[in-house]
């Protein structure tokens, strides 16, 4: 098999990998990007943008029914129709990726669809989908993993087989189930429940765990589930599913002898690492789990060519992750200067309503790491009382009294993403609570609730 040298190859295109090997090409490298299936990988396609579109078009009419206590009736009838138009048409172009494949070719870049597999080092070798011959490259530079993840499947015996519905299922549907179970109340469970629920589908949520969003402050689950049950929606946790029928629906046998039954199962119970088909091994590395270093460098692995990205480096599953490694990894391909991988001030939003927002580390994560931890909490003060409907929440700061800094913190409420990103700065930026306690909150907004919650640590 003939084998070409390049200088980069990059195998899978998550958004990180994507915008390395763009960068990368428009630094004049010569890069070759392959993907199995969509170039951009699953955010733009079924991840990130279409459940925001999807949870847009819920909170629109979740907004039409508050109008009534605020400012007059208004009647509006709910269709799945132009939120499906709008995901074909406008995020996903139909779930193609041809623009994105445009966007690297312009820039210099070869793109492949087909899977990657390392051959040994500096080597990959692609097998086209399009089943034309492989193709192998070697490497002068770098290689850089960015194979992300899929659904997992939870063991449970007659679940395998059956039409059950993933994200990807779940943001292709044009027409929307009576009723719905969700397994797993994580991130993707709780979006999508809510998105389904409030376009009048009876959702059940089945968790395992004791609680919705358990990466989260338990005052979050506590609200979440508040609210969930308000709008109608049933959650089950500490649930234990020990089968699974599929007949003209979907029925799920629990532990303790309860049958739930719906229209449709979507299966929200974690996710994969893409570790195990990239020939891993052909360099003496285990397919389960990769380790690196804080270049994106991947351990045990000689002379430093092997770089990892994204969701499978293990340092959390989100696009901005994504994107900050692979500008890691491309300084440290390029040469350029730059500060190493840090995770102390990792930001999350989950964008149920009320959006769910959380930097650094919870209290029990503190409590766990031996901190000398305080906590302060606020609602959402004059900026709620104003708001009125659908201001739910509240703000919570985590502090290490020894160093007097906020090691972590929540947010919960309307735009709580937003109010996040001044405690993500005070976490990153590691300053002190005097510096916090002294700054000027405009009034009144929402992100004042912090200089309220920073008065209630003392
Ligand atoms: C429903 C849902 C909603 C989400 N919402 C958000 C959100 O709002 N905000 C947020 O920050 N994160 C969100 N996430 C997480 C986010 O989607 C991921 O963290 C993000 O996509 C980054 O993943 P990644 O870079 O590891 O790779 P991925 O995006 O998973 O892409 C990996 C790519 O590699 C390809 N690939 C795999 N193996 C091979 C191989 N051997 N050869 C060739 N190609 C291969 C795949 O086809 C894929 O295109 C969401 C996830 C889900 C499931
Ligand atoms: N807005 C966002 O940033 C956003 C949105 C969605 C997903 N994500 C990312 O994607 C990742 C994956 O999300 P996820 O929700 O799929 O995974 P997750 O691992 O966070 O949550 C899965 C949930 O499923 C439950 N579960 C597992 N097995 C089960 C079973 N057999 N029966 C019932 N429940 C079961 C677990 O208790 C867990 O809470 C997350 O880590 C998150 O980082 C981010």
């Amino acid at each position: 098999m003939p084998e070409h040298e390049v200088d980069l190859v990059v195998v899978g295109t998550g958004p990180g990998g994507e915008s390395l090997a763009l960068e990368s090409a428009g630094a004049g490298l010569e890069v070759v990007a392959i993907d199995k299936h969509l170039v951009g990988g699953e955010c733009p396609y079924y991840a990130c943008i279409p459940t925001k579109m999807m949870l847009r078009a819920a909170d629109t009419l979740a907004e039409a029914q508050r109008a009534g206590r605020l400012a007059g009736e208004v009647s509006v009838t709910p269709a799945w129709a132009p939120v499906a138009r709008r995901l074909s048409e406008e995020a996903t172009d139909g779930w193609s990726d041809k623009a994105a494949v445009e966007r690297l070719e312009d820039a210099g870049a070869t793109v492949h669809h087909g899977v990657g597999r390392l051959d040994g080092e500096r080597r990959v070798t692609v097998t086209p989908t399009d089943g034309s011959g492989p193709i192998t490259y070697r490497a002068r530079r770098a290689v850089v993993l960015n194979p992300g993840t899929r659904p997992a499947e939870p063991p449970v015996e007659g679940l395998a087989g059956t039409p059950y519905w993933t994200n990807r299922e779940a943001v292709r549907a044009t027409e929307l189930p009576g009723s719905l179970i969700v397994l797993g109340g994580g991130p993707v469970g709780a979006e999508l429940t809510q998105a389904f629920a409030r376009f009048g589908v009876e959702v059940t949520v089945v968790q395992q765990a004791d609680r919705l969003l358990p990466h989260d402050e338990p005052e979050a689950s506590a609200l979440l589930a508040e609210v969930f049950a308000r709008e109608g929606v049933q959650v089950v946790t500490r649930a234990e599913v020990t089968r699974v029928e599929h007949d003209s629906g979907f029925t799920l046998t629990l532990a303790d002898g309860d049958r739930l039954h719906a229209d449709q199962l979507l299966v929200a119970a974690g996710r994969v690492p893409n570790l195990d088909d990239l020939g891993l091994d052909t360099i003496g590395l285990a397919a389960d789990r990769i380790f690196v270093d804080d270049r994106m460098r991947a351990a045990g692995v000689d002379g430093g060519w092997l770089y990892v990205i994204g969701d499978v480096a293990g340092h959390g599953a989100f696009t901005h992750l994504s994107m900050y490694q692979s500008a890691v990894a491309r300084r440290a391909i390029l040469g350029e200067d730059g500060p190493p991988a840090a995770y102390h001030a990792v930001p999350h939003t989950t964008f149920t309503d009320p959006e769910v927002a959380g930097v650094g580390l919870t209290e029990a994560a503190a409590r766990d790491a031996g901190l000398a931890v305080r906590t302060g909490s606020a609602d959402w003060g004059s900026r709620g009382f104003t708001h009125g409907p659908g201001a739910d929440g509240f703000v919570k700061v985590v502090a290490d009294a020894d160093r007097g800094v906020l090691v972590g913190a929540s947010a919960v409420g309307p735009y709580a993403g937003e109010v996040l990103a001044m405690l993500t700065l005070a976490v990153h930026a590691e300053l002190s609570l005097d510096t916090l306690r002294s700054m000027i909150y405009a009034y009144p907004t929402f992100h004042r609730a912090v200089a309220t919650a920073l008065a209630d640590l003392a």
